[in-house]
């Protein structure tokens, strides 16, 4: 039983030794920004992080907090496989709501917390290129899969790295929204799932923390999987076990392992100091993903 602040400690000097100079990108869902008392913890753990050396880089959504200004201006949202249906006027919504109030209460809050975080979209410096995303639905298999057009719904085509490098080597946090930009200069929405794990790649980063609001990938009696492999979420993906935001999430997780990111964890942000308790503990918390059938 670990129950001083010493024992504590020496637990996670192995962890804090290992990590050092490596990069962590962390997923935070908007559905896990629910209170002040998570949103200051979250913040104290990503300042933490970059004070013993590690390189955070948070890509966040604001599902949620899009939901709300669409809904005072009375703008009707749907989604369609997880992904919001994009027309322009949701675009500019999208755009305002993560770009501006989330990106910057983020970075606010991190800042407050003693860290040096800088809030970027992926237009700054050209960091996510974006093209428009197609969407496949089929419900019979013996018929050809429809084809939905999402709107401004966008898949990234590039990411450039270089301004996050320049920033963590400045000692600086980069806070991401998931605002993609076209080749004609066009804005694009994509899923902070996606963007997360693109990043996550092209960094070749030693981890990617999924934070959402939920312990993980539950069965359908609730029991959380601590670790699932690609065919057992593939498998769970085909029967609707998993659905919704958990899409995303499971499948830009298993792309990230195979591009070569470490590992991958979904975690629950609703557990105070979520990220620090995942990357510093032996038992650890969450799903993690594995890449092939290990
Ligand atoms: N098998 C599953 N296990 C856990 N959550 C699931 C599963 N299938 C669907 N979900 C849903 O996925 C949600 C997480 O995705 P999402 O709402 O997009 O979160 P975030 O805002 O953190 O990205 C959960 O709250 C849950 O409702
Ligand atoms: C295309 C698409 O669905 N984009 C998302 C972007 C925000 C996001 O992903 O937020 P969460 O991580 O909080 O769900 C959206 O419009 O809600």
């Amino acid at each position: 039983m670990k129950n001083t602040v010493a024992d504590i400690l020496i637990e996670a000097l192995p962890y804090i030794r290992k990590f050092s100079g490596k990069t962590v990108v962390i997923k935070y869902g908007g559905h896990a920004m629910v209170d002040e008392d998570l949103k200051t913890n979250f913040s104290k753990d990503i300042s933490l992080l970059k004070t013993i050396g590690i390189n955070p880089v948070v890509v966040h959504g604001g599902g949620p907090q899009i939901n709300e200004v669409l809904k005072i201006m009375g703008i009707t949202s749907t989604f369609i496989k997880g992904m919001r249906y994009t027309d322009d006027a949701t675009m500019d919504v999208v755009e305002m709501v993560l770009g501006g109030k989330v990106n910057k209460d983020v970075v606010s809050r991190i800042n407050l917390e003693g860290g040096r975080a800088v809030g970027l979209s992926g237009k700054d410096a050209g960091l996510i290129l974006a093209e428009k995303m197609t969407i496949y639905h089929q419900e019979d298999e013996s018929k050809p899969p429809e084809i939905i057009d999402p709107g401004m719904v966008g898949d990234v085509s590039r990411i450039n790295p270089e301004i996050i490098h320049t920033l963590s080597a400045q000692g600086f946090i980069p806070i991401i929204a998931p605002v993609g930009v076209g080749s004609k200069g066009e804005t694009y929405n994509i899923n902070a799932d996606v963007v997360a794990a693109r990043i996550a790649s092209a960094l070749n980063a030693e981890r990617l923390i999924l934070v959402t609001d939920v312990d993980g990938v539950l069965d359908s009696d609730k029991a959380l999987f601590s670790s699932l492999n690609e065919p057992q979420a593939r498998e769970m993906i085909r029967d609707n076990r998993i659905s919704g935001g958990m899409i995303p999430k499971v499948e830009c997780g298993l792309s990230a392992l195979n591009a070569g990111v470490k590992k991958v964890h979904i975690i629950n942000g609703k557990i105070a100091h979520a990220v620090l308790l995942e990357l510093f503990t032996d038992s650890g918390i969450g799903t993690q993903l594995f890449a092939g059938d290990i």
